[in-house]
């Protein structure tokens, strides 16, 4: 099938390459000329391991293409898909702008029948204006086309995009027309994934409940470990035993100092926002954004209860971004814990292996160092914030040694406790007994 794919973030440049992979033909476009030129030589705008080397042999193939030539792009395929952001405006709604320019332009360009798929996560109703937005369009340039607009939200993980792209658990296609439902299911006829059809509504609805859903377990699993750290109770055998009972499920039960990212903040915050909108508002998002807003505050309180005065010690920040495998910041919890230690004047070093560059701007003046060892070299402290291998995996013991002293504060729960301490740590995780 020949498809173009309109934005080349994070989801656009992943899923193309997957439909590539598939056998298709796809035009990728984005309206940032610096980004095209790059993905033409296979560079990627962020840090995803695998995709780079596979976009060399597909472009090599001819099965992928980039342009900044969106007219091009429209005319020679039969599926459009929108990929571009949808970011949140200050009252926490889902800017759909990008999206709708989109669909204007859609609108100005096509001369036959496309099928519209929008990918990126938009509020319930969007695919009617996309619609009305392109009927518009055409009505202006007097000319009658038939298309369908069709939802297909995206359930990609940062960090393993490649495989959630390649091998998705589910496939949601939201369409009003045989013939779109026809389109999309042969699209992924490749893909052994459970299908979905609903309604268009339903499609955009099921993406905002899902990641609203998966907010809330984290929410609620880090809400009760402040219970259990001050109760004597693990959380982590607690989350165990619940995970056991396949209803509940063991995944996104992990207690730590919250959830970032660039999807979880800002959609739980769009429903919020849309709940308001049509009056039936959605109480629990408000607990579940209080309580990450929180769990950072809650955490650098407990460093600093048991370190005492923090003017003049010595932190190190092992991880800055929002989860491993990235080189993704947005919403990281390392911003908040950052912004704690200067207020109370620490001295910090900081590693990761892929996001200082993008911390330094936020943060110029702290210490950046080349290996997690440099970092916590004569410090008071360690505060792991994000659990990459190579930070879990050091050499522990040496790395007390070469310690001012050994506190060792787990935001992710990912040391094993008892050897921590075994070696002489004084160890601090989320929801632990002896906190
Ligand atoms: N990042 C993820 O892991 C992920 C996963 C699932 C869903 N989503 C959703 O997918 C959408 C895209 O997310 P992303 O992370 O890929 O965003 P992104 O910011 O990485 O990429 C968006 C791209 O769209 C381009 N763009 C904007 N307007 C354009 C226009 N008019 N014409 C051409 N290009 C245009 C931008 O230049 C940018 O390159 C969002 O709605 C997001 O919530 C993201
Ligand atoms: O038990 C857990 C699981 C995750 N996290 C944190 O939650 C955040 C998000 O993690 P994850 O969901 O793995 O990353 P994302 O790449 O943001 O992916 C989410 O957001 C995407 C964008 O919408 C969706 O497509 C994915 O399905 C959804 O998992 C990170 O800060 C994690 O540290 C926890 O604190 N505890």
């Amino acid at each position: 099938m020949n498809i173009a794919v309109i934005g080349a973030g994070y989801v656009g440049t992943t899923t193309s390459v997957a439909f590539a992979e598939y056998g298709h033909k796809v035009i990728v476009v984005d309206h940032d000329l610096k980004k095209i030129e790059k993905l033409q030589q296979s560079i990627l705008p962020f840090y995803e391991e695998g995709i780079e080397d596979l976009l060399k042999v597909l472009i090599t193939k001819g099965n992928i293409s980039f342009t900044e030539n969106v007219n091009s792009a429209i005319n020679q395929s039969d599926l459009l898909f929108i990929t571009v952001g949808t970011p949140s405006l200050d009252d926490g709604v889902a800017d759909i702008s990008y999206v709708e320019e989109v669909a204007r332009t859609i609108g100005q360009h096509m001369n036959d029948h496309k099928i519209i798929v929008i990918k990126s996560t938009v509020p319930i109703g969007t695919g009617d204006k996309v619609k009305d937005i392109i009927n518009e369009e055409l009505a202006n340039r007097n000319k009658q086309i038939p298309f369908d607009v069709v939802s297909n939200p995206e359930f990609l993980r940062e960090g393993k995009a490649l495989h959630d792209a390649r091998y998705p658990e589910r496939i949601v296609i939201g369409c009003n027309s045989k013939k779109a439902e026809k389109e999309m299911k042969d699209l992924y006829k490749e893909v052994n994934a459970q299908l979905l059809i609903t309604s268009v509504k339903d499609a955009e609805m099921i993406k905002y409940a899902s990641n609203t859903f998966l907010a809330t377990k984290i929410s609620f699993i880090n809400e009760l470990a402040r219970l259990c750290e001050k109760m004597g109770v693990d959380i982590t055998n607690v989350a165990k035993g619940m995970g056991l009972d396949s209803r509940i499920g063991p995944q996104f039960l992990h207690a730590g100092i919250g959830y970032g990212g660039s999807c979880f903040p800002k959609d739980v915050k769009a429903l919020k926002a849309l709940s308001l909108q049509e009056k039936i508002p959605l109480h629990i998002l408000e607990a579940v954004t209080h309580i990450n807003d929180t769990q950072a505050e809650w955490f650098m309180q407990k460093v600093k209860n048991t370190l005492g005065d923090l003017s003049g010690k010595r932190i190190a920040i092992l991880g800055l971004t929002f989860k491993p495998d990235t080189d993704d910041i947005r919403e990281a919890s390392s911003i908040k814990i950052i912004d704690f230690l200067i207020k109370n004047q620490a001295v910090i070093s900081a590693y990761d292996p892929k996001g200082i560059e993008h911390v330094k701007k936020i943060f110029p003046s702290i210490t950046y160092t080349s290996t997690p060892f440099e970092a916590l070299q004569g410090a008071d402290a360690i505060i792991l914030v994000t659990e990459w291998k190579d930070i879990i995996e050091i050499d522990w013991k040496a790395a007390k040694n070469s310690m001012n002293q050994p506190f060792l504060f787990d935001g992710r729960n990912a040391l094993n406790a008892s050897r921590m301490v075994k070696l002489g740590y004084s160890y601090f995780g989320v929801g632990l007994p002896s906190n």
